[in-house]
């Protein structure tokens, strides 16, 4: 065999073979996207997403404990209430009593060093299920959704979030998001993610199942980017990263990589983050439990592929047991 054709015949060794990753899977990395219901006592499970369950203010603690005492670092909490008010205002989002604002102020107190980022929307307390306020004609009112998003982010910096993340896809909701917390004092306080994009994907079914956010016209292809749009995802990264976002995060992750080695060549000096959604959770669920694969490995092999990309964030309903398996 000619020299030049041996390559990785010459790594033989499992050490020299984990030479080969410039970007080993640390415990910090991942973020654990939390299911917060409107029931305090809440511990039921989500059948769209076998292994996950929605939790209340007070079931909290005991479910978070054990998962921070082995080393997660940080959560992503999504509000997917039940029983709130929908309004044309979305103003269960930010009322002083809404579970997402009792969850964020209750995970502070328990857990001061957790990095609390909130997923931060309109669809789950519009009456609507859009993810913005609409024009008489359907389509996106972007000024007024813009100022009730960053309204509400800046309630959950107030409550204690370390990190928004607004979640909407309207255009301008960053630099809104950015000048609303400035302006309060929270520009050194509170981190501010941005889906750089969130692509209108099919994998969000799970999570909608669980969350009831569907939309009761329509769907979300107007705000947010066609999957097939690379230019377009890369203009957005670069206009949010100039709208003053912090970090920049892709959803979804597994099959949007590409976009994530975008986002790493346009913004180097930004962490950039990505999403492994709902669906992309519950296809490699079913996929182990099918006997297709093995779980831990799979599910190891879509976070090293991911941080291969390019990422150094990962949001993932795997992140309980990722804590597990990295100490073995
Ligand atoms: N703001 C909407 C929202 N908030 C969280 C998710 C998806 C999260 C997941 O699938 O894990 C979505 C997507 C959508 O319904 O369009
Ligand atoms: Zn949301
Ligand atoms: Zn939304």
């Amino acid at each position: 065999m000619d020299i030049s054709s041996v390559l990785q015949g010459g790594y033989q060794h499992p050490v020299s073979r984990s030479w080969q990753s410039r970007c080993e899977l640390t415990k910090s990395m991942f973020m654990y996207p939390i299911l917060i219901s409107d029931d305090p006592d809440s511990n039921v499970d989500v059948p769209s997403l076998p292994g996950q369950r929605r939790w209340g203010v007070n079931t909290l603690e005991d479910f978070l404990s054990p998962i921070i005492q082995k080393g997660l670092k940080s959560v992503f909490i999504l509000g997917t209430p039940t029983k709130v008010e929908k309004d044309s205002q979305a103003s269960a989002a930010d009322d002083p009593n809404s579970p997402v604002i009792l969850a964020i102020q209750k995970l502070r107190e328990l857990f001061p060093s957790l990095y609390i980022a909130v997923d931060v929307c309109l669809c789950h307390y519009n009456i609507h299920g859009h993810c913005g306020f609409l024009h008489p004609d359907g389509v996106i009112n972007t000024e007024i959704s813009v100022a009730r998003i960053a309204d509400i982010a800046l309630a959950y910096a107030r409550a204690g979030a370390d990190c928004v993340a607004p979640s909407d896809m309207t255009d301008g909701r960053i630099k809104a998001v950015k000048q609303k917390l400035i302006d309060a004092g929270f520009g050194n306080r509170c981190t501010l993610m941005s889906f750089s994009p969130k692509f209108a994907t099919s994998l969000y079914g799970p999570f909608r199942s669980a969350a009831g956010n569907a939309p009761a016209f329509g769907d979300r292809q107007c705000y947010q980017p066609p999957v097939s749009a690379k230019g377009l995802a890369r203009r957005i990264i670069q206009r949010d990263a100039a709208e003053g976002a912090d970090i920049i995060m892709i959803k979804p992750a597994l099959f949007y990589l590409d976009i994530i080695a975008e986002a790493t060549r346009l913004v180097p000096d930004h962490p950039i983050a990505c999403a492994q959604v709902s669906g992309e959770y519950a296809m490699l669920r079913a996929g182990a439990a099918m006997g297709i694969f093995d779980l831990k490995t799979v599910v190891i092999e879509s976070a090293q592929c991911m941080a291969r990309a390019g990422a150094n964030i990962i949001s993932t309903y795997f992140a309980a047991e990722l804590m597990e398996w990295l100490d073995m």
